[in-house]
């Protein structure tokens, strides 16, 4: 499957970036740049009863749909489109920086941290340790464990380096096992994310959310993942009690992106994005 593919390719491009200088360099960039901002509390502190706090993912491209808009092909304003995020509620923003598969670049992080105030998540294929230290390096305030694709082992180290960093650890899971393993092997996991999307067909339930979400302790916050595309939906995630959302293809192919951002948290957009296009 998919997933495979990518871990894959994940691994090799790491190969090539196994020098102590590279390592010193990032180490260096952590420790002339700014400390990260608390991504759990931000979320925490800025949803509300009748919205999930939204993080809101800067993608460009997607395995499944290639460019999520054609018009990127020619210019893709990733630092924009986080704006636009910022100024219409969105209390983080997730950027994709796998280059291969969703034509990321830990450049579009590291801008759009220098550009906001906001926390962000560098989402990525984690498979190595020189990985976070890049995540920190250009911004990073948390990063994705993806539950799938990593041993109990790297899950357990993975956290703790993360931790280390002063980062935050979004770990996703996709089915009971996968939660349960985190459940138990990670006792101090706060954030847990769910996500809606089977990564062998590509198709998104939200019922996968409230499937799992039954089992995850309440003191605990739960991120819902993929496939969220309308206010419909998120009331939906409002009344299961779930604290935050991860959204990117409903509001990066949207006529408006802040309007939209506006919208699935319920609110209307302000007049300052009226006529922005
Ligand atoms: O575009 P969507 O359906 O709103 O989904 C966003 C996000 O959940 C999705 O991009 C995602 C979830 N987990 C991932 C892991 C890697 C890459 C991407 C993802």
């Amino acid at each position: 499957m998919i997933l495979d593919r990518i871990l894959e390719h994940k691994k090799a491009e790491l190969r090539h970036k196994q020098s102590r200088s590279y390592l010193a360099d990032l180490k260096a960039a952590i420790r002339d740049g700014s400390p990260p901002l608390g991504f759990a509390v931000t979320l925490d502190a800025t949803r509300n009863e009748t919205s999930p706090a939204l993080i809101a993912e800067v993608k460009k491209a997607s395995p499944s749909l290639g460019l999520l808009r054609p018009e990127f092909e020619a210019k893709f304003d990733h630092v924009a489109i986080a704006r636009a995020y910022h100024e219409h509620g969105a209390s983080a923003v997730s950027v994709l920086t796998d280059k291969e598969f969703f034509q990321g670049d830990l450049a579009y992080l590291a801008d759009i941290k220098r550009a906001l105030p906001i926390p962000v998540l560098n989402k990525e294929f984690m498979v190595g340790e020189i990985q976070f230290y890049e995540a920190r390096a250009h911004g990073a305030d948390a990063v994705l464990l993806i539950v799938a694709a990593l041993e109990r082992r790297q899950l357990i180290d993975f956290h703790a380096l993360t931790k280390e960093l002063g980062m935050d650890t979004l770990f996703e899971t996709h089915h009971e096992r996968e939660l349960d393993t985190v459940l138990e092997w990670i006792p101090d996991a706060r954030l847990i994310g769910i996500n809606n999307r089977d990564l062998h067909t590509f198709t998104t339930d939200l019922d996968v959310t409230f499937r799992l979400a039954k089992r995850i302790p309440s003191d605990r916050l739960i991120v819902s993942e993929s496939g969220i595309h309308s206010r419909a939906h998120v009331e939906r995630l409002a009344e299961a009690g779930i604290h935050a959302m991860l959204v990117g293809e409903a509001l990066i192919k949207a006529g408006d992106i802040g309007v939209k951002t506006a919208d699935l948290l319920g609110r209307t957009a302000g007049v300052r994005a009226q006529g922005r296009g």
